[in-house]
């Protein structure tokens, strides 16, 4: 484990095809997320033969796609689906019919008070379920959801509110999850209901010591938490509220980042804010179902939960639903946000980099990163932008990726009539910048750039896999060409030519490789209120030039 920065982190092993790490990553109770290093059939057969090691089972993940910049899903990939093609295009039937609920909230069924009611007798009474039961996998609904938009290293002092009813109950399982999820707990229960479900309930948060406040105690403390949630009422809530909840819920108006399960509470089920001065929550967890009322809820996150309604109840209320991803036991049904990239903004917490951290040698420093950022998992951790300029200064860059490194320079392959290449012939000099995102890291590199000898083009060239190749050959890079049809045709018949896999492809005389040898190092590290941490190695000012001279520079 990574004790630091990604506590659900870890590493799994090594690639016996391709001698690569793979990496892991706990994902709460839904099971394990493997992120191969090289995303190839060899590494995630590996890794699926591996599954043997766990119990229960790992199932392999394709990580879809980013539904917002929070929300991510997760969908099961097969062993046969396990090719480096489809393992980022896969489609399945699931992820399409999520996407449309996603573009479409009308396609998702919104319930009246009576149908939820129904619903719960129909549950607990012929089809066999117990209320423990449901309470269970509700707040673990609950629980899962508040991780997903909540990461926990950002947002860890959590206060669980809890009502008189199921919808209290829910809350009370919930926090026992968040608790073992790693967050911060504490619970207000101001009206404890004398059952012995609840009783068991209290009992379990007591012997994990998460403290009980008095309702009395919290207006003063609200603002020390990081997220609220309000499991006060559900849809059995009537009228208006009765003290104390309702000096409570006024305390949550305007509060940021509360979480409602199942009903903002105090609304009206079915109307909504009917006296317009409710509590308003940035985040909503329906059960079962959304409630009417949900169709005004217009904060940020919008989940469903309660992955438990077998075919009859969704057939006989008409129920439209969206799939569950993979393992998760919530699914995000909010609106596509409108993306505001002026806010878009990380807060980058928890790392720091001191002189005292660093390497004497920048070659070393580069390495310790540059392994961590593999360890972790990270993709293409080698992808790195290259900026080049031609002669009069006028600049150009792109992503291309290092194939090896040592303390001579860093190493890419590319086609030597390329733009970066023509620039590189009449101005030697570039900068490479590694973004190593979830370590909140960058790495700059400043040099001057030659060709690598041809004997070590040749190797790398022939190490690739054959279809790289041939299409090394048929692209004069940065060329025009009259469609995409020229390539393909110049692929198919250079395909025929080499048909035969003993023919040795001989690598053409425009591709090779360029060298870096680095004049300077910046190794910059993402702090708390922009106040990075950014330290370089130079040679210029070094009294012996052969030392690396390490200097702090401001943020
Ligand atoms: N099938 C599912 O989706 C499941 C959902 N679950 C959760 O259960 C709630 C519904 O639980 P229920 O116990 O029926 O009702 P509530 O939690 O909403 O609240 C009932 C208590 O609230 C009191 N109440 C009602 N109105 C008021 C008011 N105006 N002021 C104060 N108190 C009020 C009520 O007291 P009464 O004296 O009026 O009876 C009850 O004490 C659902 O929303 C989900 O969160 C299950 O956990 C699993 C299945
Ligand atoms: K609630």
């Amino acid at each position: 484990f990574c004790p630091n920065l990604h506590r659900n982190r870890l590493r799994v092993g090594t690639c016996k095809w391709q001698d690569k790490p793979a990496s892991a990553k706990v994902h709460g109770y839904h099971g394990i997320t493997l992120s191969p290093i090289a995303p190839t059939s060899a590494c995630l057969h590996c890794i699926q033969e591996r599954q043997s090691l766990f119990k229960p089972p790992v199932t392999v993940y394709d990580k879809y796609q980013s539904l917002s910049h929070r929300v991510h899903t997760y969908t099961p990939l097969s062993k046969s689906q396990a090719s480096d093609q489809q393992l980022f295009h896969t489609t399945k039937k699931d992820m399409d019919s999520l996407v449309q609920h996603l573009h479409d909230p009308n396609s998702i069924s919104y319930i009246s008070q009576e149908a939820a009611a129904a619903i719960d007798e129909l549950l607990m009474g012929p089809l066999g379920f117990s209320v423990d039961q449901l309470m269970e996998l509700a707040g673990l609904s609950v629980a899962s959801a508040i991780f997903e938009a909540y990461p926990v290293q950002a947002n860890n002092r959590v206060l669980v509110i809890c009502g008189p009813g199921n919808n209290g109950g829910d809350g009370l399982v919930a926090a026992r999850h968040l608790h073992h999820f790693g967050y911060s707990l504490s619970v207000c229960y101001p009206k404890r209901t004398d059952k012995p479900l609840y009783h068991g309930l209290v009992t379990q948060l007591e012997s994990l010591s998460i403290p009980f406040l008095l309702e009395d105690e919290l207006p003063s403390i609200l603002s020390s938490f990081d997220v609220v949630v309000d499991a006060i009422f559900g849809f059995s809530f009537r009228g208006q509220p009765r003290p104390p909840f309702d000096a409570l819920i006024q305390k949550l108006v305007g509060l940021p980042n509360v979480v409602s399960v199942d009903i903002p509470s105090g609304w009206h089920v079915e109307e909504g804010d009917i006296n317009g001065i409710g509590l308003h929550p940035d985040m909503l967890v329906s059960l079962t179902a959304p409630k009417l009322c949900a169709r005004k809820f217009k904060g940020l996150h919008h989940f469903l939960g309660g992955r438990f309604v077998p075919p009859l109840i969704a057939e006989k209320f008409g129920l439209k639903l969206p799939p569950y991803p993979g393992t998760s036991q919530c699914v995000w049904i909010g609106k596509l946000p409108s993306i505001d990239v002026g806010s878009l903004r990380e807060n980058y917490v928890g790392a720091v980099l001191l002189e005292e951290h660093l390497n004497a040698d920048p070659f070393s420093q580069f390495k310790e990163w540059f392994e961590d950022a593999v360890a972790m998992g990270l993709p293409e951790p080698n992808a790195m932008t290259l900026a080049t300029a031609n002669k009069e200064g006028h600049p150009s860059a792109r992503m291309v990726l290092l194939k090896g490194y040592d303390e001579h320079g860093f190493v890419w392959y590319t086609n030597y009539g390329s733009r970066k290449a023509l620039e590189l012939a009449s101005n030697p000099w570039a900068s490479i910048v590694f973004f190593w995102e979830r370590l909140h890291r960058q790495a700059r590199i400043t040099g001057c750039v030659e060709k690598v000898s041809s004997e070590e083009s040749d190797e790398y060239f022939h190490s690739r896999p054959r279809e790289s190749q041939i299409g090394a050959l048929v692209s004069a890079q940065s060329t025009v060409i009259a469609g995409r049809h020229v390539l393909d045709q110049a692929y198919e018949d250079l395909q025929s030519r080499y048909a035969d896999k003993s023919i040795i492809i001989p690598r053409p005389d425009h591709w090779g490789g360029f060298r870096l040898q680095p004049e300077a190092f910046e190794f910059w590290q993402g702090r708390e209120s922009r106040l990075h941490d950014r330290l370089t190695y130079t040679k210029e000012m070094a009294v012996d030039k052969s030392n690396w001279v390490i200097h702090r520079l401001a943020p």
